[in-house]
């Protein structure tokens, strides 16, 4: 599993924004566009925000970019909650990014019917071609759930590769998420973790016995090559004992 850790914050953001442009040059370079599935939580914010910075904004081909969620909450897009919005506010919004290089889930449809509809999204999207992302970015919540894979939930046991609707006890609200099998079929798979907080589940994830149940992040094994860890050391400092 390769793993970058850095002694800050800022050091990870910025090898992470490093590898997107990097992904995204190989796939324009190599298939003419780049699609990508954005996180959500409270992770990610800062590295879109540096993605929309003067440093970073002329390096990628933004015209070729198309933007897609792994999850979503089950929320108006105006609501604070959504992943749409935030990612809309720190980087689709400062880069004037066109609309029809951006699917959002619809959420004003029911959560089952919105899911489907995604799914169709995304089948439109790639055509006749396998559903294969060039690039999913995921975080990791200190339960060691990732996108909406929550712990004990129906959708861990999903065989398609599409996208579901699960009802999460834990947050007692619907989420829509791609499933495991979808998010392993992508070219690239990176996780972006920081903080002490989120130590312990790193490690379960990457070290602890197998238990898909407890630790959904473990279902997360992409086809094409192992997923790319992107951590602080202090996210990271349980997995030197
Ligand atoms: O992949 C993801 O992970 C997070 C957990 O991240 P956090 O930074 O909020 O702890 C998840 O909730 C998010 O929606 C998802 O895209």
């Amino acid at each position: 599993m390769p793993q970058h850790v850095f002694a800050s914050v800022e050091e990870v953001l910025h090898s992470l924004a490093d590898f997107f442009v990097e992904q995204a040059s190989q796939a324009v370079a190599a298939r003419g566009r780049f699609s990508v599935a954005l996180s959500g939580g409270s992770s990610p914010k800062k590295l879109y925000e540096l993605l929309a910075s003067p440093t970073y904004r002329e390096r990628v081909p933004w015209a070729e970019t198309f933007f897609f969620f792994g999850d979503e909450r089950n929320v108006p897009p105006t609501d604070a909650q959504s992943n749409y919005l935030m990612a809309k506010n720190a980087l689709l919004a400062p880069l004037n990014i066109a609309d029809d290089h951006v699917f959002a889930v619809n959420t004003l449809l029911p959560p089952a019917e919105a899911a489907q509809a995604y799914t169709q999204t995304i089948k439109a999207f790639f055509g006749n071609e396998t559903a294969q992302f060039d690039l999913i970015l995921l975080g990791l919540g200190d339960n060691s759930h990732t996108a909406s894979l929550f712990p004990h939930t129906d959708v861990l046991h999903a065989t398609t590769a599409d996208v579901q609707a699960v009802f999460v006890a834990e947050v007692d609200a619907y989420r829509i998420t791609l499933t495991a099998p979808l998010i392993n079929q992508a070219r690239t798979v990176a996780f972006l973790v920081f903080g002490a907080d989120k130590a312990a589940a790193v490690r379960r994830v990457l070290l602890g016995e197998r238990n898909v149940e407890e630790y959904p992040a473990q279902l997360i094994a992409p086809a094409s090559g192992e997923a790319d860890w992107f951590m602080d050391e202090a996210a990271a400092t349980d997995l030197e004992r």
